[in-house]
C-alpha cells in the first residue's frame, strides 16, 4: 500500500471531524486543568492512605454524633457524610487523624460545567454524545493511519523512531510531536469511545455477582466495630467508600466499596457476609475515567493536557501542509493529443512539484512550436507520432515510486509502442535520503531495457529541485535536439525588488568577478539564498548563489563569453539598479547548533560560504574553508572577505587548491585527502559538511568523502550531515 493511500485516509478522517475535534480539543484543555486545580486544594492529609480504617471509624465516632459514610475520593481527599453534634446531616472533607473538618466539598466551577456538556454531549444530550464517541473512534482511525504514514515515509517499521528528514517545519514537527503524543491519543480516544459505549448501555454487562460467604450470624453479642478485624487491616487506601448500616438490624450491614471488589459486612461482629469481585467491564469503566479524564493525578492530567494541544498543532500542521501541496499542484492543459505529439512528457510526482518543471519545458517546447504532450506516468499508453520521451519523476518512501508512477513499470511492459522513441530521465530527489532518485533509476533502467526507447542524454539527478540544475539539463537536452529552448520564466516568481550596484570587482583570471548590491527595501534573505535574475529583454531567469554581506547581496560571477546573464551583470556599473528577486533556500543556510562545519567549493561556488562566515557564524563555530580555484592570482579577489573572518575568528581554517599552478596542480578533492584526518573528525563528531560549486567538483567530492568516512570510521557516508547547492 503506497504512502499516499494512507495520507489521504488521514486527510479525509481529519476533514470530516475537524470541527468536532476542534471543540473536544479546545474543551479538553479547559477540562485537563479541573483535576489539576483539585489536587492542588488543601485537602490531602499526608500519609492518611496508610492510616486504618478502624481507627478513622474510632475517631470519627468521638467527634460526632453519628457516621453514615466515608469515603476516599479520586484526589485522595478522605470525605465523610456524618450527624453533628447539633443534629445536623453534613457532607465535608475531614482529616483522618483528627476526624476534625478542613473544608467544604469543592464545587464544580461554572466553566468546568460547561466545558464538561460541551465535551461530553455538545449540549445535544444523547444525540451529541454519539456523535462525541464516534469523533473519538475517528480520532483513533487518525492516530493509526498516522502511525502506518510514519512508518511508510520512513521506510519500515524500524525505521520508525530514526531520524526525520526535514522537507519543512510543518512536517517535521507533525512527525516528531505524532511521535510522543501517539500513546496517550491512542488511550484518550480508546477510552473516550468506551465511556461513549457505557453510556449507551453497549456494553455486556459485569457478570459477577455477590457470593455469600456465610448465613448472617444473630448471637447477641455485638463487638464494637473498630475491634473489626477487617476494618483493622484496611487502610483509606483501600476502600472507595464504606456506607454505614441504617439500623441496628442484625439484616442492615456495612457495605465497603474496595478498589476490585465490593463487600457485605456484618454489623455485629464484623464478619464478610458476602462479596462481588468486580468484572472486567467495571474495572474498564473506572480506568477508562481516571485515563480519559485525568483524575486524581496530576502528571496525568498534564500529559492529557499536552496531548491536547499536540492535536492543535496536528490540525493547524496537517491542513498547512495540505494546504501547501494543493498550491503547488500545477495543472498542464495540453494543446495536443497523445497521439498528435511529437514529444512526450511524463512526470511522477508526489507533491506536484515536479509538475512544476514539466510545465517550464512544456512552455519552452511549445514556444518553439513544437507538439507536446504531458501526463502522469500511470497515464503511459502508445503515442502514434512521438518521437521524444521526457520522464521527470520523483522519489518517495524509501526509493519507492511516487503515488502517480505506481503502475507505471506494468504498464510498459505490457503496451505495445509503435514507434522508436529517444529517452531522457531527469530524477528530482533530496541527497537526505540514502536512495537517492533510486526511483529515477528504476524507470531509466527499465527504459534501457525496453526495446523501443533508445537513451538520449544519460539520467540526470537533480537535488532539492535545484532549478539551476535542471536548468543546465534544460541546455544539454535542447542541444541534443537541435534546438535552442529559453526556459521560460517560472510563473511564481514575481521580480519586484529593486537592488542597486554597491561594488564591482575587475574581472579576475578565472573571467570571474565578483558584485554587491543593496536592495532598495527590506528584504530578508540569508547567505545560501538565491537571487533569480531575468536579464533585460529576456524571460531566461539565472539563480546566484548568495553570500550576505552587512545587508547586502554578494555574489560571484564567471562571465561566460556568449553568457547573457553575466555579460549583462559585466556591464553593470556603481549606482546602476536592477531587478531581482530573493529565492529562500532554507536547505543550504549555516548550520546554527553543529560543532563543527567544513565547507567545501570551487570557482564561484565560494560566494555563499564568503557570507556565512562573516555574517552567520556568530556563535564562532569552528569553520573550514576548501576552496579550489585555477590559479593564486584567481584567489586574490576573495581574500578581503577570508581576511575579515579569520580577524573575527569566525574562521578557524582555510585549505586552497590549484588547478593550473605550476608544480603544484591539486584539486579541492585532493585537498580533502590530504586532511582525513580533520573530515573525519567533523564527520564522527556530527558536523556539517556543506558542498557548493560544479556538479562534477560535488561528485567528486562526495567520493572522497565516502572513503574518509569507510576508511576512518568503518562506516558509509551519512548523507544527512552534507548540504549541497550544485549545478
Ligand atoms: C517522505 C519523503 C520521502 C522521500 N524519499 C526520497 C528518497 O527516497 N529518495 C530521494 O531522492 N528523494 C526522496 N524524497 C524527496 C523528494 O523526492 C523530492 O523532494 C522531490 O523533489 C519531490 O517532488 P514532488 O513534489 O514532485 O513529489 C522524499 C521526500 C519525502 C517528503
Amino acid at each position: 500500500m503506497t504512502i499516499s493511500i494512507w495520507r489521504y485516509s488521514h486527510l479525509t478522517l481529519a476533514i470530516s471531524s475537524s470541527i468536532f475535534i476542534l471543540l473536544a480539543t479546545l474543551t479538553g484543555i479547559v477540562l485537563a486543568f479541573e483535576p489539576v486545580s483539585n489536587q492542588l486544594k488543601p485537602y490531602a492529609v499526608k500519609n492518611a492512605d496508610t492510616f486504618s480504617l478502624s481507627k478513622t471509624i474510632e475517631n470519627l465516632k468521638s467527634e460526632y454524633d453519628d457516621i453514615i459514610s466515608i469515603e476516599m475520593d479520586k484526589n485522595d481527599f478522605v470525605i465523610a457524610t456524618v450527624f453533628t453534634n447539633e443534629g445536623k446531616n453534613e457532607t465535608f472533607y475531614i482529616n483522618p487523624f483528627t476526624a476534625k473538618k478542613i473544608g467544604n466539598l469543592i464545587e464544580k466551577a461554572p466553566i468546568f460545567k460547561f466545558a464538561t456538556n460541551l465535551h461530553r454531549s455538545l449540549f445535544l444530550k444523547s444525540t451529541g454524545r454519539a456523535i462525541i464517541g464516534f469523533i473519538s473512534f475517528l480520532l483513533l482511525l487518525m492516530a493509526i493511519t498516522g502511525v502506518l504514514l510514519i512508518i511508510k515515509r520512513q521506510g519500515g517499521k524500524k525505521h520508525f523512531f530514526s531520524k526525520i528528514i526535514k522537507e519543512g517545519s510543518n512536517q517535521y514537527y507533525h512527525i516528531i510531536i505524532g511521535r510522543y503524543a501517539l500513546i496517550p491519543l491512542i488511550i484518550i480516544t480508546i477510552s473516550g469511545v468506551y465511556l461513549s459505549l457505557e453510556k449507551f448501555s453497549l456494553l455486556p454487562s459485569d457478570k459477577n455477582v455477590h457470593i455469600s460467604n456465610k448465613e448472617i450470624s444473630t448471637e447477641a453479642s455485638k463487638l464494637n466495630m473498630t475491634d473489626f478485624d477487617l476494618f483493622k487491616s484496611i487502610t483509606l487506601n483501600d476502600i472507595e467508600c464504606v456506607e454505614f448500616p441504617f439500623s441496628n438490624d442484625v439484616e442492615d450491614y456495612f457495605v465497603l466499596k474496595l478498589k476490585d471488589k465490593e463487600l457485605y459486612v456484618n454489623q455485629y461482629n464484623g464478619e464478610v457476609i458476602s462479596q462481588k469481585k468486580d468484572g472486567f467491564v467495571t474495572l474498564a469503566s473506572s480506568y477508562s475515567m481516571i485515563l480519559h479524564t485525568g483524575q486524581g493525578t496530576i502528571i496525568w492530567a498534564i500529559v492529557l493536557l499536552l496531548t491536547c494541544f499536540s492535536i492543535l498543532f496536528f490540525m493547524f500542521s496537517g491542513f498547512s501542509m495540505t494546504f501547501d501541496r494543493r498550491k503547488n499542484r500545477i495543472k498542464i492543459k495540453n494543446k495536443f493529443s497523445k497521439d498528435a505529439a511529437e514529444y512526450i512528457i511524463l512526470v511522477g510526482s508526489e507533491t506536484g512539484s515536479t509538475f512544476g518543471f514539466a510545465k517550464v519545458l512544456y512552455n519552452a517546447l511549445i514556444a518553439q512550436g513544437k507538439s507536446v504532450f504531458v501526463s502522469e506516468l500511470n497515464t503511459y499508453s502508445s503515442y502514434k507520432k512521438a518521437a521524444h520521451l521526457v520522464v521527470f519523476t520523483s522519489t518517495y518512501g524509501d526509493g519507492e515510486a511516487p503515488a502517480n508512477a505506481r503502475y507505471f513499470e506494468k504498464l510498459v511492459r505490457t503496451i505495445p509502442q509503435k514507434n522508436k522513441l529517444q529517452y531522457s530521465v531527469v530524477g528530482f530527489g533530496s541527497l537526505n535520503y540514502k536512495s537517492f532518485c533510486k526511483y529515477a533509476i528504476i524507470v531509466d533502467a527499465l527504459l534501457q531495457s525496453h526495446q523501443k526507447f533508445i537513451p538520449n542524454l544519460s539520467l540526470r539527478k537533480i537535488n532539492n529541485q535545484s532549478f539551476i540544475a535542471f536548468k543546465n539539463w534544460v541546455d544539454f537536452w535542447s542541444k541534443s535536439k537541435g534546438l535552442n529552448l529559453e526556459i521560460e520564466k517560472p510563473e511564481k516568481i514575481s521580480h519586484s525588488k529593486l537592488f542597486k550596484v554597491i561594488n564591482k570587482s575587475k574581472i579576475n583570471s578565472d573571467h570571474s568577478f565578483l558584485i554587491e548590491l543593496e536592495p532598495t527595501q527590506k528584504t530578508h534573505f540569508a547567505s545560501g539564498d538565491l537571487l533569480s535574475i531575468y536579464p533585460k529583454n529576456t524571460h531566461t531567469e539565472r539563480l546566484y548563489s548568495i553570500g550576505k554581506i552587512g545587508n547586502n547581496v554578494l555574489l560571484s560571477i564567471k562571465k561566460h563569453e556568449f553568457g547573457i546573464c553575466s555579460n549583462y551583470l559585466n556591464q553593470l556599473k556603481e549606482n546602476d539598479m536592477l531587478f531581482a528577486d530573493i529565492k529562500q533556500n532554507k536547505a543550504f543556510h549555516f548550520p546554527t547548533s553543529a560543532k563543527e562545519v567544513v565547507m567545501i567549493s570551487n570557482g564561484t561556488g565560494i560566494a555563499p560560504f564568503l557570507g556565512m562566515i562573516n555574517n552567520e557564524n556568530h556563535n564562532h563555530i569552528k569553520t573550514y574553508l576548501f576552496w579550489g580555484g585555477r590559479t593564486k592570482e584567481s584567489y586574490q579577489m576573495y581574500s578581503k572577505h577570508i581576511d575579515k573572518a579569520f580577524y573575527n575568528k569566525k574562521l578557524s581554517g582555510i585549505y586552497l587548491s590549484f588547478s593550473n599552478e605550476e608544480n603544484q596542480k591539486k584539486y579541492v578533492q585532493n585537498a580533502l585527502a590530504e586532511n582525513e584526518e580533520l573530515i573525519s573528525r567533523v564527520l564522527k563528531n556530527k558536523g556539517v559538511i556543506m558542498i557548493c560549486g560544479s556538479i562534477t567538483m560535488r561528485n567528486g567530492v562526495l567520493e572522497t568523502l565516502e572513503n574518509i568516512s569507510s576508511s576512518k570510521l568503518n562506516i558509509p557516508l551519512n548523507m544527512n550531515q552534507i548540504k549541497t547547492d550544485c549545478y
